[in-house]
């Protein structure tokens, strides 16, 4: 059994658990702000700035994080939107971490969990999320295109994330304008990013906003996957235990090239 199976398993129990127990808050249309529109805007590499308290390959992160505090600072230095990973039982997250992102900043907010039912999507509304994280290895694609449409539906956006050539062919059928090419195997936990190299080039639309997932470091990392095409890149990590975030969004903010551009 992989990690990844394994955290399947628990996020079934957890939904089995919520639709038990959780009240749809209402079913009023939200005006959201897209992260695809203001990602358009910009000239320099966009940064999803992501609120991560731990995880399964490195264990505790920063833990102790205020998320209010900690976001903050994220918007002032730069960054185009949140993702906040809301899983609890591996990474230490929780809804009321992104209920108060959303309090403290206006641009888009993602919620990065495993979500794998409709009920998880209406959640990721009520508690202000703009944009949500579909996982392509996490179901099969039948139930992928549901949550999608059931997503969009609703006005939300989706981050549709692949790690494989087979997954971003379903990424293509299903006209997916968010794609994330994670860097990390969810299985391995190997990170390695000529996945975005390999991948970016697999994606048939020009229109297709191209981010790249895990292991940004460095200027060199993100000018390495520029080079394949990408203008957004989410980072977790390396923002939770930066000492000095300004500085890091001046490494990782750079501007973009021609080849990131053009399609607009
Ligand atoms: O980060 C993990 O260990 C992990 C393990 C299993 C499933 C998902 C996992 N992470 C989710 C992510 O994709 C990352 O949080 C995100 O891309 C940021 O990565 P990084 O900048 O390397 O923290």
């Amino acid at each position: 059994m992989t990690i990844l199976d394994e955290i399947l398993a628990k996020k079934q129990q957890e939904i089995t658990e919520l639709k038990r127990s959780y009240q749809r808050q209402s079913s009023q249309k939200k005006s959201l702000v897209s992260l695809y529109e203001s990602f358009q805007q910009s000239d320099r590499m966009n940064i999803i700035a992501e609120f991560k308290r731990a995880s399964p390959s490195k264990g505790p992160i920063n833990v102790d994080a205020d998320p209010g505090i900690h976001t903050k600072m994220y918007d002032q230095f730069g960054a185009n939107a949140i993702s906040v990973l809301t899983d609890q039982p591996f990474f230490q997250g929780s809804m009321e971490d992104l209920q108060r992102i959303r309090q403290v900043v206006d641009i888009p907010v993602l919620n990065k969990d495993f979500i794998l039912d409709e009920i998880q999507i209406d959640r990721a509304l009520d508690y202000g999320a703009d944009v949500i994280l579909l996982i392509a290895a996490a179901m099969n694609p039948a139930r992928l295109e549901q949550l999608y449409r059931y997503a969009t539906g609703l006005g939300l956006e989706v981050l549709l994330e692949i790690h494989t050539e087979e997954e971003a062919v379903i990424a293509n059928d299903l006209n997916a304008n968010i794609v994330g090419i994670n860097n990390r195997d969810l299985k391995t936990f190997n990170v390695d990013l000529a996945t975005t190299e390999r991948l970016a080039e697999q994606i048939k639309d020009p229109a297709t906003l191209l981010i790249s997932e895990s292991g940004m470091k460095t200027t060199a990392d993100v000018e390495r996957v520029q080079q394949a095409g990408v203008s957004g890149i989410l980072v977790g990590e390396t923002m939770m235990q930066s000492n000095d975030l300004k500085q890091t969004f001046n490494e990782l903010r750079i501007p973009l090239n021609e080849v990131s551009l053009h399609d607009r």
